[in-house]
């Protein structure tokens, strides 16, 4: 299974929000990682249909999805960022109106429609309104439509907005167990959201591809360039001029402050630490 990006253009007047974006995705979770916008909504847009490139094309299979069209959104399963999901339908309600949407079989829809709510942990509350549900239960929702037809790309538009720690590990979680044997795209400016989970990074800014690389070639790339510096806390505001300047903890009145910088600091005692993908979204995404 393969999807190619090939060199997609698009403009909006005389801003070009994608300036070319190659790459090719095969099975595996991909982190689609940059700042507001980079370009990632408009990527996800042309390639889910609902906006068209000015040039380029993506190919699934060696075939245009463009051409393919109704075949292609057929292994296509898209989480959108939460919106208002229809607060008087129960889950099962929702679920049943999307199989509907996307022309599912009656018979495979009844049959579906219990599994993914079971694989989301939803069973119990089938039967319940949305409007009851916390906005973690309204993602596990949202990801259940987008499995619900056994898509082979799934696409997820910042998966973990507005969810608290413990729920946001529950989707993570989620994703992964669903990964297997799909090309999982996620789509977000949160990197602990990809951290654990993506077998590849891929970093975008102004709609041009930075870096496409695992994490640990990524956080490799910064070895060396990431130091703890204690400081008292008047220092902080000459650190931040100086440096790039990540992290901050307080014990006290001391600070410590993770710094990513090619040169060893000459002052504050700096100790080497290992970086983590939040560095290199730092040192990527300076500006
Ligand atoms: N309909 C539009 N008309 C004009 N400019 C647009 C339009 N949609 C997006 N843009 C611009 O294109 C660029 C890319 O936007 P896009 O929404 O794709 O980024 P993003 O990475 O998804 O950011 P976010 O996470 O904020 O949605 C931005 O500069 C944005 O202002």
């Amino acid at each position: 299974m393969e999807l190619e990006i090939r060199s997609l253009i698009k403009n909006y007047g005389k801003k070009q929000a994608l300036k070319g974006l190659s790459v090719t995705l095969t099975e595996g979770v991909y982190g689609f990682l940059g700042p507001n916008g980079a370009g990632k909504s408009t990527f996800m847009n042309i390639l889910t249909g609902n906006l068209k490139a000015t040039s380029g094309q993506i190919f699934y299979n060696g075939e245009d999805i463009g051409k393919l069209g109704r075949e292609f959104r057929g292994v296509l399963g898209y989480m959108p960022q939460q919106q208002a999901l229809y607060p008087n339908f129960t889950a099962a309600g929702f679920l049943s109106y999307m199989a509907a949407l996307r022309d599912m079989k009656k018979e495979r829809a009844k049959k579906r429609i219990p599994e993914v709510l079971s694989q989301v942990g939803l069973s119990e509350v089938a039967g319940d309104k949305i409007r009851s549900f916390s906005g973690g239960m309204k993602q596990r929702l949202l990801i259940a439509q987008a499995v619900l037809d056994e898509p082979k790309i799934l696409v997820l538009d910042e998966p973990t907005a507005g969810l608290d720690p413990k729920q946001r590990i529950a989707i993570r979680n989620l994703i992964s167990e669903m990964a297997a044997g799909k090309i999982v795209l996620i789509a977000t400016h949160v990197v602990t959201d990809v951290e654990s989970v993506a077998n590849r990074i891929l970093l975008i800014r102004e709609g041009e591809l930075l870096a496409d690389s695992s994490r640990e070639e990524l956080t490799a790339s910064l070895s060396g360039m990431v130091w703890e510096v204690t400081i008292p806390q008047e220092a902080l505001e000459e650190i931040s001029g100086q440096y790039l300047v990540g992290n901050v903890s307080r014990e006290g009145s001391t600070l410590f402050v993770r710094v990513i910088s090619e040169n060893k600091p000459e002052k504050w005692a700096p100790a080497p630490v290992r970086p983590g993908l939040e560095d290199v979204y730092l040192y990527y995404f300076k500006e």
